[in-house]
């Protein structure tokens, strides 16, 4: 069992974290922050050089981080950027560099999905607008149901669910704890909430035999939050609803693993922020609410009158969900806070608010006391009246210093400044004080009893690492608290990427990986670390200079290299190499600070106090002793700050962690707004980038076998493996496969005469690969070499077939052009032999109608000339018949035979075969349409229509016949084609 009685409560700083200019400073501030600071192994080839990636890492960068030597096919191979919101975990992105893991982030984010695995860690972003289903009664339901949630979508659900389970299985550690971190506004609150409900909520639903006394537990675990938050939240620049307090609460469990209890540990409460508040920030929200919704009645009472305006209440006006004053007093009824009781705390409220308008005027001679503003006197008597001391003796205490001398006691006049500054750590304590009471009595309220309760469930959510443009010690131990978690979660992480190395069958460790213990030891080392000195600086109860001490520092710690100062800065100031950034530190008002002095006048003054319970808060009486003397041993602040977080430190170490890293993806709260440069620095802060550097310190790309294979495989000249291993499709996992990837590695190696590998086999310490019995695990500079050799490969490759191609393409082309010639051979031939068939028929055609038609002239000239006179035959027959035609001058040469053939063909209907010649005569001047001299002769024929077309007779030429059809079958045709008679010429025109 785990005894969980944790120190003081309450840091007790007196911050001035309000004071910070809110703007961060990371990006500014760390410049330099090399592997000799932070001590990190690193392999020389990989080496951070100063480059800036374009993602706001800006002078610190890690190339072999940075993805963008990868050409664009290496990468999609790597990673498919398409599907980057589908990886559920960013150390699988390849290769886990900032700018990937960037991306995939805000890839999931665009498509809404807000929580993403980071190894062992869980990333939320968010979402800055309500997603009711994802925190539904059912959503938790089925989270708890399912029989491995791990396979479910990454939710906070899972990581609750896992640690229930944790417990459940009694695997040491049992006791679990939930580590939640983030800047102001990522949503730490949320998610812590959103755990609680979770347990409340199976809780709820696990038991009906207890369901009462669970119900119970359930509700003041749930009612604890909003005391918590209206007493320990405030509106600032960078959030509505800031914790101003670290908080670590223990949910405890039973044998049957039940809800029985919870507890709660805070830290570091920022009290400054009662008397100082940043511009555009408010007070805790306690005092508006009262203020908006307190009744007149109580206003009365508390003296608050709804018009007064209230030093110590800027931004009033504003309103927000969280003033709901009502559900505070309800909260705290059902925490168990009697109605009275509540009535004094709001009195000490009311008494603060009225004490902010108590203001001095400056005192004219030193010895007397200063006198109060004008209206301070009524806020004066009505502050002592809400504290129930006199009016008189808070006016004192705030004027008069009591001075020690020996045993005497003398009282001396405070200085305007000094009586301000008695007056705000008046109110600072008080606050402190009724805060550490209301943590002490919700803790009386849900802690069981420590018999009743066997496990633990812890929920860690602390502030995130700060850097401002001025910061102090409230940031040095913020950064200190940060600087341990961070300590912590590498040591778990290493454990977690062993583990994966084991079950791969990698025997390596991260042995030589160093972590941030020199900063660690810088900051809380001793004799020689800086809370040492502060102390020290303390103690000696001397005037605090800024510049002795920095001077001291400077001597004392100038060996470490994770300190430096601007030896130009007029400010003493010294800066701390951090895990997340370098921040400088100023060292004026810092050991004031640590020693937060609480003068004793007023400790005794409240310990007298009428009212029992402001009188119970100081009842320990931290001022004096006995004696009357103060306390040798001072407790600084950064004292108690290391006690209480040593002992957080302890219960962490002793339970099983599960880590969650709040993002938030704009500082505007925009709602699905990612910015880049943002998220990047938070990734920075918060450590995932430096899980990216211990991932990149073991393997940071991981192939599955057959990924590697398919890409890699053609390096090796195991030709034949790789095609079993492509023909067979063997497993991921089986020897074959892992012998070709082996083949593969080894190839390259070879080549470059580093050691070859053996399967299974170890990796040493500065080996390059290892092949796991699923995957291969590579550095940057083996994946470099294996694509180097993949791209010479694929030229060999390239060059064989492109020689294959062009071989294959020039015997093509012969085979073609062979082919074609004895193709067009056979055509030509074909056609050859075809044409002269046609010429054999067309020839024998032409002769026999040649023939024929000859020897039908020759019957029609037979015949003609046997009708003729002897004079006309041998005119008709030899030399043709001339005609003397009264229209023509010149006589017109009619050769017989053509016009033989015209008055052959021509009077068909008109012109017997019996004609005499005469008769052919005027038959043969129808024809040719000239008038017959001595007699009027119309002859009507259709010569028009077939036969001779017509007869034209030119002077001095011969007649042409035209006819409209050859008698002659083709006769259109010339057998050679190389000119026309006029016989053809004849035969072939057409009208
Ligand atoms: N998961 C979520 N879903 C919806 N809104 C959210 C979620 N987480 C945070 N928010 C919103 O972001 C705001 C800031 O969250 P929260 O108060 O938890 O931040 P924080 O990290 O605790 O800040 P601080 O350190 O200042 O207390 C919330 O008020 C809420 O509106």
């Amino acid at each position: 069992m785990v005894a969980v009685q944790l120190g003081p409560i309450c840091g007790g700083i007196g911050g001035e974290i309000g004071d910070s200019v809110s703007r961060r400073c990371i990006s500014q501030q760390k410049q330099g922050i090399g592997a000799g600071s932070m001590s990190l192994r690193r392999d020389p080839r990989t080496e951070p050089r100063e480059k800036d990636d374009g993602f706001g890492l800006g002078d610190r960068c890690y190339p072999q981080l940075l993805d963008t030597s990868l050409d664009g096919e290496l990468k999609s191979f790597l990673i498919d950027e398409d599907e980057l919101h589908t990886y559920d975990d960013l150390t699988k992105v390849n290769p886990v560099t900032p700018s990937t893991v960037l991306k995939c982030l805000q890839a999931r984010y665009s498509v809404k999905v807000f929580y993403t695995h980071a190894g062992c860690t869980l990333v939320a972003l968010n979402p800055f607008q309500p997603v009711p289903h994802l925190y539904s009664p059912e959503v938790m339901k089925e989270y708890h149901c399912a029989r491995q949630p791990q396979e479910f979508k990454p939710h906070i659900f899972v990581v609750a669910e896992e640690a229930y389970r944790n417990i459940q299985g009694q695997v040491e550690p049992v006791d679990q704890s939930l580590v939640v971190s983030g800047e102001s506004g990522a949503g730490k609150t949320w998610t812590t909430r959103c755990l609680m409900k979770y347990y409340s909520t199976i809780a709820a639903s696990s038991s009906q035999k207890c369901q009462n006394m669970i119900e119970r537990i359930e509700k003041r675990v749930l009612d604890s939050n909003p005391i918590m938050e209206a007493f320990g939240n405030a509106c600032t620049s960078r959030n509505n609803n800031s914790s101003r307090f670290g908080k670590y609460i223990q949910l405890q469990l039973n044998t049957s693993h039940l809800l029985v209890g919870a507890s709660v540990q805070t830290y570091l409460l920022e009290k400054t922020r009662i008397v100082k508040q940043g511009a555009d920030e408010r007070n805790f929200h306690i005092f508006y609410q009262m203020m908006k919704g307190a009744t007149e009645e109580q206003r009365k009472e508390w003296k608050i009158p709804r018009d007064q305006h209230f030093t110590w209440l800027p931004n009033a006006d504003r309103t927000l969900e969280e003033d709901c004053f009502q559900d505070t007093v309800a909260a705290m009824g059902h925490m168990g806070i009697a109605t009275e009781t509540q009535g004094q705390i709001f009195q000490m409220l009311a008494g603060l608010l009225n004490l902010g308008n108590v203001t001095f005027c400056p005192s004219a001679d030193e010895s007397q006391p200063c006198d109060l503003q004008e209206e301070a006197a009524g806020f004066l008597r009505a502050a002592a009246s809400l504290l129930h001391v006199s009016a008189e003796q808070l006016e004192s205490c705030l004027k008069l210093r009591v001075l020690q001398a020996g045993k005497q006691s003398v009282l001396k006049p405070c200085s305007r400044e000094e009586c301000g500054i008695r007056r705000d750590c008046l109110a600072k304590l008080i606050y402190a004080r009724v805060f550490d009471w209301l943590v002490a009595f919700i803790n009386k309220s849900m802690c069981a009893s420590s018999s009743s309760w066997c496990n633990f469930i812890g929920l860690l959510d602390v502030y995130g690492f700060e850097c401002f443009v001025l910061n102090n010690l409230e940031q040095l131990c913020i950064n200190y608290a940060n600087e341990k978690l961070q300590q912590h979660f590498v040591a778990h992480y290493l454990k977690a990427q062993q583990e994966e190395y084991v079950s791969e069958g990698l025997v390596w460790s991260f042995v030589q990986y160093q972590d941030n213990q020199s900063c660690l030891h810088l900051l809380e080392g001793s004799p020689n670390g800086i809370f040492s000195l502060l102390n020290e600086e303390c103690r000696l109860n001397r005037g605090a200079d800024a510049q002795q001490f920095r001077t001291r520092l400077q001597r004392e710690l100038s060996g470490n290299a994770c300190m430096s100062w601007d030896t130009f800065s007029k400010q003493p100031h010294f800066t701390v190499s951090h895990y997340a950034g370098r921040v400088s530190y100023q060292i004026e008002g810092m050991v004031e600070k640590n020693r937060d002095p609480v003068p004793p006048e007023l400790i005794h003054m409240l310990q007298g106090s009428q009212d029992s319970l402001l009188q119970s808060l100081f009842a320990d009486g931290n001022a004096d002793d006995s004696s009357g003397r103060r306390h040798t041993k001072v407790v600084t602040v950064v004292s108690k700050f290391k006690n209480s977080l040593e002992s957080l430190m302890k219960i962490l170490h002793s339970t099983t962690p599960h880590y969650t890293r709040c993002i938030k993806p704009n500082p505007e709260c925009r709602p699905l707004t990612f910015k880049k440069e943002e998220v990047i620095l938070q990734l920075e802060a918060c450590g995932i980038v430096e899980t990216i550097n211990i991932s990149a310190a073991g393997f940071p790309i991981r192939i599955p076998h057959l990924c590697f294979l398919k890409r890699y495989g053609l390096i090796a000249n195991s030709r034949i493996s790789w095609q079993s291993v492509e023909e067979s499709e063997p497993e991921a996992g089986s020897d074959t496969v892992a012998h070709a990837v082996v083949a593969v590695l080894n190839e390259v190696l070879r080549c470059h005469s580093l050691e070859p590998l053996r399967y299974p086999g170890t990796r040493t310490h500065g080996s390059l690969v290892h092949c796991g019995e699923t995957k291969a695990f590579l550095t940057h500079f083996m994946l470099e070499l294996l694509e180097e050799h993949r791209g010479r490969a694929r030229s060999q490759r390239a060059s064989v077939i492109q020689c294959c191609w062009r071989r294959y393409c020039r015997r093509k082309r012969a085979a073609q052009a062979c082919a074609a010639a004895r193709i067009q051979a056979a055509v030509r031939s074909w056609l050859v032999r075809k044409e002269v068939l046609r010429w054999c028929r067309a020839a024998t055609i032409i002769q026999r109608q040649w023939q024929g038609w000859r020897a039908r002239m020759e019957a029609l000239a037979e015949t003609e000339l046997d009708d003729v006179t002897d004079t006309e035959k041998t005119s008709w027959g030899c030399t043709g018949l001339s005609l003397q035609l009264s229209t023509h001058q010149e006589p017109v040469i009619l050769w017989a035979w053509p016009v033989g053939l015209a008055l052959a063909s021509a009077p068909t209907v008109t012109v017997a075969m019996t004609v005499t010649n005469i008769q052919k005569m005027v038959s043969l001047f129808a024809c040719l349409k000239l008038s017959f001299p001595s007699f009027s002769y119309k002859v009507e024929t259709n010569q028009f229509e077939q036969g001779v077309a017509s007869i034209r007779a030119q002077p001095q030429e011969s007649i042409r016949l035209h006819l409209q059809r050859s008698p002659l079958p083709y006769s259109d045709t010339h057998p050679d084609k190389r000119g026309v008679t006029g016989f053809n010429q004849i035969l072939l025109e057409k009208t």
